[in-house]
């Protein structure tokens, strides 16, 4: 059949309104099929790689998915979570969506959560939204930085989703939003509460973001922007000066030039410097994963203290506390408007 019909059997959106969260995905399991599959499909996406897939796919499919599986699958058996058996960045993408969930209740408003790579897959999470009587669906991509390798892939699957359906629902989007306040606000929180339990004074709060090639950026992606409006309002939030809160980039992939100051040889260089006491924030992920536990929390650390360091502390992402909430309510309430009541 060329087209499915997906129908409201279990109606349980009064509304007709459903919210899809939307995060990166993340491996089944850390062995070496279940990292390859997913680093097969990730790396396969011609968002996250532009280079002809005539040129990529032989790399890829060779060298590539021969050894990084290896590499990463040992990286994700560090941060695994125990319980449940599955990795961070999906425990914290359910419990976000479930969080979520109870906020909307009340207005017979429907929630899922889907991975743009992986599962539950974004268009599993569609046809659920439309079994439970869902009409009208907000896409909302978990990013706070738009980038086309993040936001934009989450919107071509959801739309890819719509393709297959004899009955589409209509569809929003919410865009970005690097300096909302309540996003400055819930950073600048957390930043003061952790900063405040330390057992240290930090010299240097760093803020990492994930990168991206640097030619993806002078090709017009707006992520480096965006990146440098979140640091330019939370040092305005936090009231300090540029230079004791640093902007960099983490997690360079393959040989290319990617966005600068690269994360790890800025904080090594620092011990050098009399600095040995540094705090990290990472406030391009809303949810911890491998890139912020393991690359941050382990390699970082690590290095850190070879180069000299004597004081380290990681700040953990937004996950599902409060205050990451309420900025995913009022950022969905403001876009659901005319939609609801
Ligand atoms: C060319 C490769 C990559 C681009 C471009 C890229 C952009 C990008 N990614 C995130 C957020 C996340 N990335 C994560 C993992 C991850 N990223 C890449 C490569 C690119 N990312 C790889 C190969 C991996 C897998 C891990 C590894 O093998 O190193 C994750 C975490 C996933 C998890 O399971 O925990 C996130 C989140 C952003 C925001 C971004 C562009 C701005
Ligand atoms: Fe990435
Ligand atoms: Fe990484």
């Amino acid at each position: 059949m060329r087209f499915l019909t997906v129908r409201a059997t279990e109606p349980t959106a009064p509304s007709g309104v459903g919210i899809l969260l939307t995060n990166l995905g993340t491996p089944e399991g850390t062995g070496y099929r279940a990292v390859r599959r997913y680093l097969s499909e990730f790396l396969s996406d011609r968002r996250i790689i532009e280079a002809s897939p005539a040129l990529w796919q032989p790399i890829l499919q060779g060298p590539v998915l021969a050894l990084r599986p290896r590499r990463s699958g040992a990286a994700y058996r560090r941060i695994w979570h125990a319980d449940g058996d599955e990795s961070p960045l999906r425990t914290h993408t359910r419990a976000q969506a479930r969080a979520l969930a109870a906020r909307f209740a009340p207005d017979g408003v429907a929630v899922e959560w889907g991975m743009r790579y992986g599962t539950p897959a974004v268009a599993t999470a569609i046809a659920a939204l439309l079994r439970r009587g869902c009409t009208r669906i907000l896409h909302f991509p978990l990013y706070p930085q738009y980038s086309a390798t993040t936001t934009a892939t989450a919107n071509d699957q959801a739309f890819r989703a719509l393709m297959r359906l004899r009955n589409q629902p209509a569809i929003r989007t919410v865009p970005s939003f690097p300096d909302h306040p309540l996003y400055i606000d819930a950073l600048a929180g957390s930043v003061r509460a952790r900063l405040a339990a330390l057992p240290f004074a930090p010299q240097r709060i760093v803020a990492s973001f994930h990168g991206l090639p640097r030619d993806y950026v002078q090709r017009g992606d707006s992520y480096a922007e965006e990146c440098t409006r979140t640091l330019a309002a939370l040092h305005r939030a936090l009231d300090l000066p540029e230079e004791m809160m640093p902007l960099t980039y983490q997690s360079r992939f393959g040989p290319a030039r990617w966005l600068e100051p690269y994360t790890a040889p800025l904080v090594t260089a620092l011990p050098a410097q009399g600095i040995t006491r540094v705090a990290v924030i990472m406030p391009g992920f809303l949810a911890d994963c491998i890139e912020t536990l393991d690359e941050i929390g382990h390699e970082l650390r690590d290095a850190f203290a070879a180069a000299g360091g004597t004081d380290f502390a990681l700040i953990p992402c937004l996950n599902a506390t409060d205050p990451a909430i309420d900025l995913l309510e009022t950022l969905a309430r403001q876009e659901l408007s005319g939609w609801l009541g």
